[in-house]
């Protein structure tokens, strides 16, 4: 159990697939904290009827199947590629999903904190900074991996295409421009165990200094 008062709130940042979500499992291995999925709430989101009846309104029934559950690939194709088409439609997803996305965040940041068990709360969320999102969190740690490697990643793990990384990451602020914003860049290039016990130092020089 955590006996500090300051319990740091640290946005992990980083290309799709560098490893924010495994770098951010490995620290829960070596200390207490909390972490915050945003891709995993946006995906719970999705099953609001509010929400759902907002996306049939905009993309129709095909996005999704027989049982009426959005179909969260066919919605991908919509909204991630190169035409224009592709960006209005991102847009108008972000339009009906963000605004929640952002309230839960808020909500599961202030319950860990006034939980107080912790020693750091992780928000894992990809587009953080791209969402407006900054001020939920007091630090940023960008997770640095080289495209070829995060491309061997997903391809392996997730099964995606090098189109469909690339497609991706062109919806997201340049990684230069990510990693210049961060408090801390931590490298995940090689051994996670290295990477989970860089992020646990930076915890633990965090709650020191406060
Ligand atoms: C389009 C959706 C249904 C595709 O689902 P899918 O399971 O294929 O992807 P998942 O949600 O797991 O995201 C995987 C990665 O895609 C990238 N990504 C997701 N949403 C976005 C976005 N709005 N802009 C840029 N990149 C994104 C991120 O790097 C993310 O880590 C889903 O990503 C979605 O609803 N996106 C909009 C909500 C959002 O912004 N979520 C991200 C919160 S951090
Ligand atoms: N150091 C590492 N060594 C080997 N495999 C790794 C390492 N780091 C991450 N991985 C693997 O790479 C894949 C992508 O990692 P992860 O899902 O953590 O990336 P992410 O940055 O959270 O991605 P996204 O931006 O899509 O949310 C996962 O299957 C994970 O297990």
């Amino acid at each position: 159990m955590s006996c500090h008062t300051f319990i740091p709130t640290i946005a992990l940042i980083g290309g799709i697939g560098s490893g924010k979500s495994a770098v951010a499992n490995k620290v829960k291995t070596l200390r207490s904290v909390k972490i915050i999925d945003a891709d995993q709430i946006g995906h719970e989101i999705l099953d609001f009827p509010e929400v759902q009846q907002k996306i049939r309104e905009q993309f129709g029934t095909a996005v999704f199947n027989e049982q009426g559950k959005i179909v969260r690939s066919n919605l991908a194709k919509l909204v991630f590629g190169d035409e224009k088409q592709h960006q209005e439609s991102l847009k108008k997803l972000e339009e009906i999903v963000h605004p929640q996305i952002h309230r839960r965040l808020e909500q599961e940041i202030l319950a860990a904190r006034s939980e107080g068990q912790v020693d750091a709360i992780l928000v894992d969320a990809a587009v953080i900074l791209e969402a407006g999102w900054k001020d939920l969190c007091d630090q940023i740690v960008f997770i640095e991996c080289p495209f070829e490697k995060r491309l061997n990643r997903v391809t392996q793990n997730r099964g995606w295409s090098s189109a469909e990384l690339t497609k991706r990451e062109k919806h997201q602020l340049p990684l230069s421009e990510k990693r210049k914003l961060a408090n801390d860049v931590i490298q995940n290039d090689q051994d996670l165990a290295a990477a989970g016990l860089a992020l646990s130092r930076f915890i633990d020089d965090l709650i020191k200094t406060k």
